[in-house]
């Protein structure tokens, strides 16, 4: 029990600071901590030997917020009604799927969200698989390296990347600023979304298999819900057609990842640049023999040059909230 006496004996010499709750922290965390120390009460529950539900039992009932990540573990309905004061919930992701938001709704609990952080170095990311995919780069590196250019010979061409029609799935913020990057490239962007948006010259597609029956890259930046669960499958991936690049940097099922492998081996689609998987970290075997595919182990979401900004949202959520401010990024209610 030597590390909640440790957490207890914290409270009382900091009873005046706020309590935030963390579940478990990845050791990117780390390097934040003393930041969040000085500032907040943090209940460490990884560091408890106690089990989760004894030590929010006993540690946790009068916290009001939850700091969280991307990376797990999940903000069940089940975790949430284990903390009667929850009123805020920050998450250092972009994404939310992680997090019971019909069950925060329900209980008035507020989720801010990594906002507009990672944007820049997610849309860099999914525009650098898709200049992978189309111009062959690690392809022809392995090509190098494993002395095939000298046996051989040259190595085949790839595809141009200007005036691709280049279809966005999800235009919010990372879609947007791919879209930024790809108009600088000389692409035609078109996109689906939930809704049209106002302000946006780009055509709108409210059917996402017309999308990809008019594009030759989709590029998925939407985020997971049951509506975008599977979203992408087989007939869609057979509308994009055999010349069409498919990237992913949203989340693994918003694709039907069977179906997609099985398009992918019997040539039915052109190429994919993935960084996001159905069931990470397992990757599907069939993909690793395939040249005209990129795999990514989830990272395009960050570099550690935007840590200090990451940072800053968070401490900020937190601190807007115990002193009754707006939230700086709030997730809007959909
Ligand atoms: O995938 C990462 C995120 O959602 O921020």
């Amino acid at each position: 029990m030597a590390d909640t006496h440790h957490q207890e004996q914290n409270r009382q010499l900091h009873p005046e600071l706020p309590q935030v709750i963390v579940l478990k922290s990845p050791p990117v965390f780390r390097q934040f901590e003393d930041h969040f120390s000085s500032r907040f009460h943090l209940l460490k529950a990884w560091e408890s030997e106690l089990p989760q539900d004894q030590y929010l039992a006993t540690y946790a009932q009068s916290a009001q917020a939850i700091l969280c990540f991307g990376s797990g573990p999940r903000i069940s309905a089940d975790i949430i009604r284990q903390l009667p004061s929850l009123r805020l919930v920050v998450t250092t992701s972009a994404g939310l799927n992680h997090i019971d938001l019909s069950e925060c709704r329900a209980r008035g609990i507020a989720v801010a969200n990594a906002g507009d952080v990672f944007s820049a170095d997610c849309a860099d990311y999914a525009v650098g698989l898709l200049i992978d995919v189309l111009r062959k780069i690690s392809a022809s590196d392995r090509y190098v390296r494993n002395g095939n250019w000298a046996i051989l010979g040259d190595f085949g061409l790839g595809s141009k990347l200007g005036s691709k029609r280049v279809g966005i799935v999800g235009l919010g913020k990372i879609g947007l600023e791919v879209a930024k990057r790809l108009e600088a490239f000389g692409c035609s962007i078109s996109y689906n979304s939930r809704k049209k948006k106002e302000h946006v010259a780009y055509p709108f597609y409210a059917n996402v298999c017309e999308l990809a029956a008019d594009m030759e890259v989709l590029i998925i930046c939407c985020g997971l819900t049951e509506q975008t669960r599977h979203m992408i499958d087989r007939k869609v991936l057979l509308a994009l057609g055999k010349e069409g690049v498919v990237v992913n940097i949203g989340r693994g099922a918003i694709i039907n990842e069977k179906e997609m492998v099985q398009c992918l081996v019997q040539g039915e689609i052109g190429g994919a640049g993935l960084d996001v998987f159905e069931n990470e970290p397992n990757v599907p075997k069939e993909l690793f023999a395939l040249d005209n595919v990129v795999l990514s182990p989830h990272l395009a979401v960050f570099t550690p040059e935007s840590f200090e900004d990451l940072r800053d949202i968070m401490i900020g959520n937190l601190e807007a909230f115990f002193s009754n401010k707006p939230l700086l990024s709030l997730v809007a209610d959909e």
